[in-house]
């Protein structure tokens, strides 16, 4: 809902029909038409308002859609829609880039229904839930290797046993941790993340375990630590590959005993707490070498949860890329609203070696660098991922990403009815399939 006083326009370059004006009113959308070939495209925008732009290419001819492109050009800043008619040739160089500079496309007739939903999120409306597991805290992606770990998540969050979880760096690790302090019976107690990795080699057993007044030189007061100031929640250790020897025995007793001992006390304290640990080492191989002790191993082996690699979900990238990007823009002020279909392309192509973290830290780079509406490949600095290998051009393959986009989103609006989607590109049902084949359409999962 818009809840100010400013209001939510469509500047509509080209002629809309009536129904699609009533349409727009009672979405709440003011509908202005503006000429392409007017100086400034012939409307004046008031600040403040939420304005959408959109290009209709049903009616126009070449010098429309010359002057379409410069205007778009010109006003990268606000969010731009295509609309094109079943004879609009997605090969032309002016459609192009009219649909290079657009953030979504339609094909006449319009599905209604997806514009004014594509426009609510363009003016910042709370996306429809995107996530299969809304309960799970912190968690966001539906593909297949996130949902294994959604489903182990909930089963291993009531029992009371150590988990080990493991992944490379930046898969969330942390994250799932977190997620299963929430859902334990825990989740109103304390929870203490601690990088074993971080710890100064020589206070770790004080840091974790605590100190008396006097133990060692400087410990002026007695200190609690960090298990015992974490009492009936959960202490989740980062890195636990890199605690030194006696830290491995002090934490050995605490998960077969339940008590500790403070540094420089004989005094057994009974603590009843949930012990989570993490790596991205091989565990296996520092027991092997000695590094690791093997019964605190398989002590804290009980359960075992591995986070999969972002590149393994490719499926996840852009999803998580716009809640990163929305939520960015609720903090900052920024112009960027979504991605143009090559820095999509670039998402989910790199091998993401830094994972979500990495992710997260590009696009929040790219929301501060972006100068219009939509994040470019450049601004997400994968210029190298798309770039053209062997004989293929920079303008090959925007043609094939435009190619693509189009043909999406006329199968979207032809209800991925191929015959239908033939009948509106005005080509042979044999055509579509080998578009579909050549861009990796599949048609039964792309509903
Ligand atoms: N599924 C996810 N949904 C949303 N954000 C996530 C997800 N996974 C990770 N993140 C975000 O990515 C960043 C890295 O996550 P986290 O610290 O949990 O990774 P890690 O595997 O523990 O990393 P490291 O091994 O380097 O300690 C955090 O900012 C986290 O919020």
């Amino acid at each position: 809902m818009n809840n100010d006083m400013s209001i939510r326009c469509l500047v509509w370059f080209g002629e809309p029909t009536s129904i699609e004006r009533a349409r727009l009113a009672q979405a709440g959308w003011h509908t202005r038409v503006g000429d392409a070939s007017a100086q400034g495209g012939g409307v004046g925008i008031r600040r403040g308002d939420t304005v959408v732009a959109m290009a209709d290419l049903r009616q126009a001819g070449t010098e429309t859609l010359r002057s379409m492109a410069k205007l778009m050009a010109d006003h990268p800043r606000i969010p731009w829609i295509a609309l094109l008619s079943a004879d609009t040739s997605v090969q032309s160089p002016e459609v192009e880039r009219v649909l290079r500079a657009s953030i979504d496309f339609f094909t006449a007739p319009v599905d209604m229904h997806r514009l004014i939903e594509t426009l609510g999120k363009l003016a910042g409306d709370a996306p429809p839930q995107v996530s299969a597991h809304a309960d799970v805290p912190g968690i966001t992606g539906n593909s297949p290797a996130m949902m294994a770990v959604v489903a182990s998540l909930r089963k291993y969050a009531p029992v009371d046993l150590p988990v080990l979880i493991t992944g490379e760096t930046g898969t969330g690790k942390e994250v799932a941790a977190r997620a299963l302090h929430k859902l334990s019976q825990r989740r109103d107690r304390p929870f203490a993340a601690i990088n074993c990795g971080a710890l100064p080699a020589n206070l770790v057993q004080s840091e974790l375990f605590g100190h008396e007044r006097g133990a060692f030189t400087g410990a002026n007061a007695r200190r609690v630590g960090h298990f015992e100031a974490a009492a009936g929640g959960t202490v989740f250790l980062d890195e636990v590959g890199d605690l030194p020897p006696d830290a491995q025995i002090s934490l050995l007793r605490l998960l077969q005993e339940g008590t500790l001992e403070r540094v420089g006390s004989t005094q057994s304290i009974k603590l009843d707490v949930r012990v989570l640990a993490a790596t991205h080492v091989d565990l296996e191989k520092a027991v092997a070498q000695g590094r690791f002790r093997e019964d605190l191993y398989y002590r804290l082996n009980v359960l075992r949860l591995r986070m999969p690699a972002l590149r393994e979900r490719a499926d996840d990238v852009l999803q998580l890329a716009q809640i990163f990007l929305d939520s960015f823009r609720k903090q900052h002020a920024c112009h960027a609203r979504t991605f143009s279909a090559l820095a999509r392309k670039a998402l989910r192509d790199f091998s993401w070696p830094g994972n979500v973290r990495e992710l997260l830290n590009r696009v929040q780079r790219a929301a501060v660098v972006a100068e219009g509406a939509q994040i470019s490949v450049a601004d997400l600095d994968l210029e190298d991922v798309v770039a053209p290998k062997g004989g293929h051009s920079s303008l090959g393959l925007m043609r094939t990403s435009a190619e693509r986009d189009a043909i999406m989103a006329c199968l979207r609006e032809s209800r991925f009815n191929i015959s239908e989607c033939a009948r509106r590109l005005k080509v042979s049902r044999v055509t579509i399939y080998r578009l579909c084949k050549k861009h990796q359409l599949v048609l039964e999962d792309t509903h």
